[in-house]
This record gives structure tokens, sequence and C-alpha cells, in this order.
């Protein structure tokens, strides 16, 4: 008994001290060659500090611990990048290092087991896919070609929104502005409006309902492999399956339309995917399954995203009644005269682009975006191993007060005379990524975005109802794919009289 005294609890502190010295090591990082990481609990690691909104817990953890900063979601590793400088080392130095994409079985589920340009990892099937979405679907002289249905549209719903004016009923700009960008995608992809249809709007809501279930940032099956079971349990699982069961439904009836038609249209984006499935193209190929998985790629990463940012930029405009009357006085000087705007015009208008950047810099729509590192890296000193997610954080960076003065005031006049755009080459305004994954959509996007909201402030002069002021306005985000405004914009509008 005295033996057991004497050496048990001297060796028991130390199996404990050592149990500690483990658990610290594997989950604050392992000392000098891993980044600063924040305290963390055992197990689940740093996964109870995400919270809701995460680039704002992310932000709230770098602007203690630094713009390279390593969590863990669980057992995995996860590196938090918070600042346009490191952004660079990853997006631009090591580009190639960080060219994988995280997948988890909620996105195979979705994404015909990831057979798509957004899922794959890097390699030659991603580098083939991504040259047709590149070099075929969303090319310069494609996304002029769909300048008649971004006009098309946008003559709609400013059709709608006089409706409005007439009944002098307040304008709802949100649901607006998600059925513009539902129907614009939706033109440019299948060549009809498939939210008018029954398919169409089971398509669309499945889509919405897939969108909202992802919504969380990563569920416990995704972190722990051992706990894969939860995701069945919480039902999660089975749900996204009778959506995607639903879904396939319709988009194989719409493949199966595009096939029998003769000649495959070379006007939308599903006509072209054909053609080349077909072999009309020499060179390139394409299965029918990467053909919706394409689709849905277009339809998943464009239309949330343009949506999202459309209402930011009208939200700040309404919220700065300056800006909004100096854009006003801007694209109501290039149109003097005219009624129909052509996207020429668009060029004349350097304020409009500078609104819309930086609306993009305070509000990107996906404020988080994720690579994962295929190789050993060594990053600022550190050693990165393969398989470490890499979280960039473009909201955060987007108030870099390295590169920023007053970061979180909205000031489009800072984008004047300047030649920061949005093509990924400037670190510190990364809304669509940077090096070889950036978003393929910009051009898509921004064509619309900039047509959609210099006709909105050409046409019509804003205000809020009952006399609110701009700064009421309720601007609280709301968790999801693409992170937007809370509360639906609710406006009234009242049509210029010298248009
Ligand atoms: C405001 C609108 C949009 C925003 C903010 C946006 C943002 C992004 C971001 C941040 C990425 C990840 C980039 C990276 O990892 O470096 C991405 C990827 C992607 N986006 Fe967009 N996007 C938008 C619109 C679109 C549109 C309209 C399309 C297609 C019509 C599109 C298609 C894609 C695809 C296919 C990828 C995956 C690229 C790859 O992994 O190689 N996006 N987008």
């Amino acid at each position: 008994m005295e033996d057991f005294h004497f050496y048990t609890l001297p060796l028991t502190l130390l199996a404990l001290l050592y149990a500690w010295f483990s658990i610290k090591r594997l989950y604050s990082g392992g000392g000098d060659t891993s980044p600063p990481s924040p305290p963390s609990l055992p197990v689940i690691g740093n996964l109870h500090q995400l919270g809701q909104l995460p680039h704002r817990s992310l932000s709230k953890l770098s602007r203690k611990h630094g713009p390279l900063m390593l969590l863990h979601f669980g057992p995995k590793p996860v590196l938090v990048v918070s600042s346009a400088d490191v952004a660079k080392l990853i997006l631009k130095t090591h580009d190639l290092a960080f060219a994988d994409k995280p997948i988890t079985d909620h996105l195979k589920t979705i994404f015909y087991d990831g057979n798509d340009v957004i899922n794959l990892p890097y390699g030659d099937r991603w580098r083939k896919l991504r040259n047709i979405v590149l070099h075929e679907l969303l090319n310069s002289s494609r996304v002029k070609s769909f300048a008649s249905v971004r006009e098309e549209e946008t003559s709609l719903l400013m059709r709608k929104i006089e409706e409005c004016t007439s009944l002098l009923a307040p304008v709802n700009l949100t649901v607006m502005l998600v059925a513009l960008s539902n129907d614009l995608i939706s033109r440019a992809a299948f060549g009809n409006k498939y939210s008018e249809t029954e398919h169409g709007k089971i398509f669309l809501d499945g889509l919405d309902e897939a969108s909202r279930l992802l919504a969380n940032f990563m569920t416990l099956g995704d972190c722990f492999p051992w706990l894969a079971w939860t995701n069945r349990l919480s039902g999660r699982r089975a749900a996204l399956k009778r959506i995607v069961e639903k879904r396939d439904i319709v988009l194989d009836k719409v493949v199966q339309d595009h096939l029998k038609s003769l000649n495959t249209s070379k006007e939308n984006i599903m006509g072209i995917l054909l053609g080349i499935h077909k072999g009309e193209i020499p060179g390139v190929s394409i299965d029918l399954e990467s053909v919706k998985g394409v689709i849905l790629d277009v339809f998943t990463a464009g239309t949330e995203t343009t949506t999202t940012i459309l209402i930011w930029v009208m939200t700040e405009l309404m919220r700065h009644p300056a800006a909004m009357k100096k854009l006003q006085d801007e694209i109501r000087g290039v149109m003097k005269g005219k009624q129909l705007m052509a996207e020429d015009d668009l060029l004349k208008m350097p304020y409009l682009k500078a609104v819309i950047k930086e609306a993009f810099r305070l509000h990107p729509p996906l404020p988080v975006f994720a690579r994962v590192a295929r190789d050993h890296v060594n990053l600022m000193g550190y050693e990165i191993s393969p398989g470490t997610i890499v979280l960039i954080n473009a909201w955060e960076i987007g108030r870099d007060p390295a590169y920023w003065e007053e970061p979180e005031k909205f000031m489009p006049e800072r984008f004047l005379n300047s030649s920061t755009d949005l093509r990924g080459f400037d670190f510190y305004l990364i809304p669509f990524g940077s090096g070889r994954r950036i978003c393929p959509g910009i051009g898509f996007a921004t064509a619309a975005v900039e047509y959609v909201v210099a006709n909105l402030v050409f046409k019509f002069d804003w205000a809020l109802p009952n006399g609110a002021k701009g700064e009421d306005l309720d601007v609280t985000e709301r968790p999801g794919f693409a992170v937007g405004t809370d509360t639906p914009l609710i406006v009234v509008a009242t049509i210029n009289s010298d248009v």
C-alpha cells in the first residue's frame, strides 16, 4: 500500500500532464512549426467558436491571433487567412499547392458525386471541365450574346416596379431581384424561364432547399468520419436525397428534351454542352453526368450570389443618399435624351462601377471561400500538411486597414481613378477569389449587376416607406450559402419624370 502511494501519484500526475500537453499540441497546432491558434476544446477543437456568421467569428478571432491562424474543426486542421498579404501567398505564390476544394458527403450527394467544376479536385478532369466553362460557356463574346436576355428581363422588372408605383404600393425589391436572377440564369442555361413551369419550380425549389440545408458550415459528420451516422440521424441526408431525386427528374427531362431537338441550340448553355457531348467541337468532350454537374454549378454559383450583391448595392445606395444622387446624376447625364439603355452606355459610367466595387468590398456574397492543401507547404516558416483546409475570409480582407482607409465606411470614391478591379489581381479585393480556381462567372455576373442597377437608378427615384431614413434600414445579415440581409428591402419607387 505504501508503494502504491509513492509511485502511483507522481506517475498519474505525469500521465495527466503528458495527456494535457498532447491534447494541447494536437488542438493548438503543435508548437513553433504551426501558425498561432486560439485556445480550443478537446475533441471538438474550435468548432464551438464558429457561430452563425462564420466570417464575423473568424474575423474576431483573427484580429486577436493574426492574419494566418490555425483552427481545428474536430481533428481537421483549418487555416484561416485574413489579410491581403497572406491571401497573395496562398492564391498566387503557392496557388498550385492550394488548388483543391473541400468536399463533404452532402456536397457529393448534391453534385453528382462531385463530378463538376466547383467540387472536382485539381487535375485533368477538373481542367477539362473548367476549360469548357471558361472558353465555351462564359467567355466574353458569349457573355455579350446574353445581352438581349439581360435587356428583356430588366425591362420586365422595370414594368413590374412601374405597376407598383401606379398602385402607390411599396416594392419588395428583394423578392423581385431573386426572381430576376433566377430568370436570367434560367434563360442563359436552358433558353427559357423554367420558373414559369411546374417542372422549373420543382427544380428551383430543390436548389433553394439544398442551399438552406447546406447553410451550416460543416456538420459534425463532415468533421468526424466516426460521427457520419449523425447526418443520417439528423434527417439531413434523407432530406437531401429526396430533394436531389426530385431535382434529377427535372434535369433529366430537360436534357432529354434538348437532345430530342434535332439541332442543339447554341444560344444557351445546355445546348452548347450537349453539342460538345455529341462531338461537335473537335478535341473537346463531356459526358452526360458532367453536363448536369456544370448546369448545377451555374445555378448554384450564379443565382443566389447575383441576387445578394444586387440587394447589397441597392441597400447601400438607400443608406447613402449622396451616393445615390451622384449615381443618378451620372447615369441620367449619360442617358440624356435616350429611353433605352444599351450595354455600351455603361462604359461611360465610372461611378456606377465604383459603387458596385465598394458593395463587393464590404459585402462579398461568399464572404469566406475554401481551398485545400494538396502538398506539404512551408508558409511563412510554418509547416502546412496536405489535406489542411484553408478558409479565405474575403470579408475581412476587404477591411484590411493596411490597404483600406476608413474600411467600414461606404465610400465608392475610393475606386475612382484607381486601377483596382474584381479580377483577383488585387489581393485586397477578392470577392470572386483568385488564381487557378477564380470564379469563371465574373463577366456574366458583373454584366448583369451593372445593367440592372443602372436601370433601377435611371428610371426611378427611391425612398423608404413611411418617411423612414436610410440609416434606419435593418442590415442584419442572414446566415446562408450567400450572405445577404435578413430583412427584405421594401422601398417606394417614383418614376423619374425626365424618362
Ligand atoms: C456575384 C456573383 C458571384 C460571386 C460573388 C462568385 C464568387 C465565387 C467565388 C468566391 C468562387 C471561389 C473562387 C476561388 O476559390 O478562388 C467562385 C467559384 C465559382 N463560380 Fe462564382 N461567383 C459569382 C457568380 C458566378 C456565376 C454567375 C457563375 C456561372 C454562371 C459562377 C460560377 C462559378 C464556378 C463554376 C466556380 C468554381 C470554379 C472552380 O473551382 O474552378 N459564379 N465563385
